[in-house]
């Protein structure tokens, strides 16, 4: 009956919205000692039905040492790479160049931020979806069927970046260096899929594809009922390439085939996984690797800190698609042409776990 489904939409949304202007976040829930989480928080039966482990598969996905990037190596990582990026899009870098010290560091202020007093975060709580710094449960809290157990501090560090007050004084200096490591490493791994893929090494670099990037620092505390939500629903990243480095707990899954094999925590190593954009100026020749993190189930919380590199949108009217070097008679393009303000407006205005992004442009 269309009233009665009205008055339940209505109440989740209002509970929604409590929750929210609480800003206590999961965390705060769970510091208050709740052990059922609330209703919104409950995913699908059809979602469900796919954390248990029978819908788990146990192989691992490519560690790829990128020592000798400069020697005769160069070529076989080269094929790793390209093997690892059209396979499922999803593999593990070490001997990156970022030093144990940094990631260190880094894991530690995002989890420091978190871990303040919710009267600390207040002033951050927000989810501009573009330019400057924000902290919230659930960047898409309000397009969403289900919420997530997790929060996000999300730092736009370019193109622009924000004033450096703007950022949390706690996690600010360690921000700042990771993403200077991160574009650093970003455009290594951006010249090795081009050569993969046969085209000029910097040809990523000069379509604009590293100046656009977004910080996500996650904080998945313990679930009380981790087999009815998740940590980060199913969804394949927008952009180009992220780069994402994970504490010891583990959680994040990637789909093969029907299976989710999971990508596990390795001491020292980044995780690097190719976007749908990339997945488009490829014509698939890579893959843009369906994801999802289980929701904790152990107490100590489990810490994430990805950055989703894209393309500027800024003053950028060109048209993206399938670069013409890898089309030919036998390998028409797959996708149409369009400009990265239709790609991103297509982004943030649907649900992260909604129908892939790459099927609006598909040919
Ligand atoms: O927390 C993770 O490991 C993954 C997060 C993620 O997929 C994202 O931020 O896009
Ligand atoms: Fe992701």
């Amino acid at each position: 009956m269309a009233a009665a489904g009205a008055t339940l939409e209505y109440d989740r949304m209002k509970e929604v919205k409590e929750f929210d202007d609480s800003r206590i976040g999961v965390k705060g829930l769970v510091d208050s000692g709740l052990s059922t989480i609330p209703r919104f928080f409950v995913h699908p039966p059809d979602r469900l039905s796919t954390l248990s482990p029978s819908s788990f598969l146990s192989v691992d996905i490519p560690v790829i040492s990128l020592a000798g990037i400069n020697s005769s190596r160069r070529a076989e990582i080269v094929n790793e790479i390209r093997a690892a990026a059209g396979i499922c899009g999803f593999f593990q870098v070490v001997n990156h160049g970022v030093s144990q010290k940094i990631l260190g560091e880094t894991t530690s202020a995002i989890k420091s931020f978190h871990e303040q007093p919710v009267e600390m975060k207040k002033q951050y709580y927000g989810r501009q979806e573009r330019g400057s710094v924000g902290y919230a449960t659930n960047l898409d809290l309000f397009r969403s069927k289900a919420a997530n157990w997790g929060h996000t501090l999300q730092v736009w560090t370019g193109p622009n970046p924000p004033e450096l007050d703007q950022i949390p004084a706690i996690c600010r200096k360690e921000v700042m260096a990771w993403d200077e490591n991160v574009k650093r490493l970003a455009e290594t791994v951006m010249e090795l899929l081009c050569e993969g893929l046969g085209v000029t090494p910097s040809k990523l670099k000069e379509l604009k594809c590293l100046e656009s990037r977004a910080m996500v620092g996650h904080y998945y505390p313990y679930c009380p009922q981790a087999d009815l939500t998740m940590g980060f629903p199913p969804h394949t990243d927008p952009g180009v390439l992220t780069v994402l480095l994970q504490n010891e707990i583990g959680g994040l899954q990637v789909k093969h085939g029907e299976k989710w094999v999971e990508v596990k925590p390795l001491p020292g190593a980044l995780v690097i996984n190719i976007g749908d954009f990339l997945q488009i100026l490829s014509n698939n020749e890579y893959m843009s690797g369906q994801h999802r993190v289980l929701a904790n189930r152990v107490r100590e919380p489990r810490i994430s800190i990805a950055v989703l590199i894209n393309v500027d949108k800024t003053e950028n009217s060109d048209s993206y698609g399938p670069l013409e070097e890898l089309l030919s008679p036998e390998k028409p393009a797959l996708y149409r042409k369009f400009t990265i303000e239709e790609f991103e407006n297509k982004f943030f205005t649907k649900e992260i776990a909604d129908k892939p992004l790459i099927d609006f442009f598909k040919l």
